[in-house]
């Protein structure tokens, strides 16, 4: 079954309100391309103005994260209902960065998962190793481990519709990218792994992206393995490159 590719930027912790118009409309007529899912997931402050931005355009906005409650005294944090108001179709849970620099733990990425589809929001749910627990041979079971917990109690209907981001962490702006057949090989153990879980039709319909130093020179090869439908994409998602890693046939 041919699933539909998604290639989603993730611009972290960069450019500011300002900056985002303008890099909307200078990346807009460069990832026009009707046969993918093109996503922008953006700082919160920025949003707004990305999908005032994106308008008229293939550009879809997601949020970068996301809390789990409804409203209440948890200063600093952003809604589901506060993106869904403004028009957010995609939400980045559990990014390596998450875990690491603000705790997340996949606890709370099952919280988020579940809350973002209460909500109507595609979860990008991130997954992936570090250089050590790849050495050691662990790197799959550990993904595994990732993956079902952050599936707990989401129904197999939800579960077809999301999203999922291995990324290794060794591979994050480094430039060191996975080869392709270590992050086919992953990505098509993460199809096993949903299959065990949900059966083969849902297994055959999430999508699952490469995310780790891609570029417009490596995006064409990743891109056509058959597990990897596209991919999550950080320092290239900010340039021109970024038209050509979603026009990268
Ligand atoms: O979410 C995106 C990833 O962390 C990859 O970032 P990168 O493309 O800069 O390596």
């Amino acid at each position: 079954m041919a699933r539909r590719k998604i290639i989603a930027g993730n611009w972290k912790m960069n450019k500011t309100p300002s900056e985002t118009t303008a890099l909307i409309n200078e990346l807009k007529p460069l990832v026009a391309n009707d046969e993918v899912d093109v996503v922008f997931c953006v700082p919160a402050i920025d949003i707004i103005l990305a999908i005032e931005a994106a308008k008229g355009s293939n550009i879809q906005i997601g949020a970068e994260n996301m809390y789990y409650e409804e409203n209440g005294a948890y200063t600093g944090e952003i809604a589901p209902n506060m993106l869904t108001d403004v028009g957010v179709k995609y939400v980045i849970i559990g990014h390596s960065e998450r875990r690491e620099y603000f705790a997340e733990t996949d606890e709370t990425v099952n919280k988020k998962v579940l809350k973002a589809f209460e909500h109507g929001i595609t979860p990008i749910i991130c997954c992936g190793e570090t250089l050590t627990q790849r050495e050691q041979g662990i790197a799959i079971d550990f993904i595994r481990t990732q993956i079902k917990i952050a599936f707990q109690n989401v129904s197999a209907e939800n579960a077809a519709n999301a999203v999922i981001a291995y990324e290794p962490i060794w591979a994050i702006g480094t430039g060191k990218t996975a080869t392709t057949a270590q992050a086919e090989e992953v990505c098509k153990a993460i199809r096993e792994c949903i299959k065990e879980v949900y059966g083969s039709d849902v297994a055959e319909k999430i999508r699952i992206q490469y995310g780790g130093s891609v570029n417009a020179g490596n995006a064409a090869e990743l891109f056509a393995e058959a597990d990897i439908d596209g991919g999550l994409v950080g320092g290239a998602s900010l340039k021109p490159d970024f038209g050509k890693i979603v026009n990268y046939k």
